[in-house]
């Protein structure tokens, strides 16, 4: 390529790097408006009470059926009907699942510009921000034009869907002010500026990373990029912070609606489970696909001479699932009388109990057993 060519295409990932940021810090402004944040778009937010172990939170379009969906699976009635906008709250109610209570938040239908105030999709996306697991609740009948709309909806509002938080770190250092707009160009050609990547980069280049970080200011930092398909928008995720990472079920309602030829295209999406919430159909494997996404660890208490309690588990989160999480599940001052701890289960080296301390992780299905000081 020749020099000039070259020339062309770092401006260019320069000025696509430069619009992603604006973009980003012009969406956090929007958001932070007079009418934004977590309430706006029409009177107060939701306010849920939370109960169980988890919480996973309804989005959709109107009248896809999450009411429904909400109210066979918990018992607790929530209005259904023809009609759209029937829901105009949140609804709570709990699920049992093996043997861990699931807080299930039915919510009103969002319309396309939810996030940007219209109807009360502001309120709805923000309890959705909250939740462990979110269900996209899609109508068979035309879910990927919906699918796509919901995403951007949700993105928009700092949601990352079955996406992991980007392996980049951005660490400013000392020296060096805030340029002034007219010593802009000075600055960009005397930046303190070191980019490590320990992976080749495939979606990003460094004039994009050049870019992003003069529009955040950053003149003297240490960037670095540990995984492949890193983007600018990644980037800018990292470095304006407040992003939500959440995973995320696409339930496609209504297969009672539709052919079984029709049913093994929808079986493609990604995240998918097709199920019929008004016939009752594919709910198990909703329920397992809902298990899985929860990550979650039922750990087993067993009293000294008796067999263990397989009734009610201590249901933890998998990334915080020591003996002391353990511990501070049943009571607070148990941690600090413990003397040891004997654990049965996936995570113990022998069958016959292993002795562990309190930074021990715990495994799903684990028992244990608490020796006090
Ligand atoms: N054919 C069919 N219809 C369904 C199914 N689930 C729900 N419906 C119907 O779809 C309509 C809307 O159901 P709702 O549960 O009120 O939907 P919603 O998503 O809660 O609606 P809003 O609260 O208005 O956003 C009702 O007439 C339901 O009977 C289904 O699996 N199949
Ligand atoms: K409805
Ligand atoms: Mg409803």
């Amino acid at each position: 390529m020749s020099v000039f060519g070259q020339t062309c295409l770092q401006e260019l990932s320069y000025h696509l790097g430069l619009l992603k940021a604006k973009l980003a810090k012009l969406r956090r402004e929007l958001l932070a408006g007079p009418s934004g944040g977590g309430g706006g778009g029409g009177g107060p937010g939701f306010d849920v009470a939370r109960t169980g172990v988890a919480s996973v939170g309804f989005v959709g379009f109107p009248s896809v059926g999450k009411s429904t969906l909400m109210s066979k699976l918990t018992g607790t009635h929530s209005e259904v009907a023809a009609y759209e906008f029937t829901t105009l709250t949140s609804v709570p109610g709990t699920l049992r699942l093996h043997g861990s209570p699931i807080q299930i938040i039915d919510l009103p239908g969002i319309i396309e510009g939810a996030k940007d105030g219209r109807g009360r999709g502001r309120q709805v996306i923000a309890v959705a921000r909250t939740c462990n697991l979110i269900f996209i609740v899609l109508d068979v009948l035309k879910p990927l034009h919906d699918k796509k709309i919901l995403e951007d909806e949700l993105e928009g509002f700092g949601i990352r869907l079955n996406k992991k938080p980007p392996n980049i770190t951005v660490k400013k250092k000392e020296k060096g002010g805030e340029p002034s707009h007219l010593s802009r160009i000075c600055w960009l050609t005397r930046l303190g500026i070191a980019i490590t990547n320990t992976v080749p980069l495939t979606n990003i280049d460094h004039e994009e990373i050049k870019a992003v970080l003069s529009e955040y200011r950053l003149a003297n930092c240490d960037v670095a990029i540990r995984e492949p398909g890193c983007t600018a928008d990644d980037l800018v995720d990292v470095i304006e912070g407040n992003r939500v990472y959440i995973p995320c079920i696409y339930v496609l309602n209504k297969i009672d609606a539709i052919s079984i030829e029709e049913l093994d295209l929808l079986y493609k999406i990604p995240h998918s489970v097709p199920i019929s919430s008004k016939e009752w159909l594919n709910i198990d494997e909703l329920l397992d696909a809902l298990w899985n996404a929860l990550n979650l660890v039922r750990v087993y208490t067993k009293p000294r001479g008796l067999a263990p309690d397989y009734s009610a588990p201590v249901v933890l989160k998998r990334n915080k699932a020591t003996v002391e999480d353990f511990c501070n599940a049943i009571h607070k001052e148990i941690a600090k009388q413990l003397k040891y701890a004997i654990v049965w289960g996936t995570s113990a080296k022998h069958s016959r109990g292993q002795k562990v301390g309190l930074d021990h992780e715990l495994q799903d299905e684990d028992v244990v057993h608490i020796v006090k000081k």
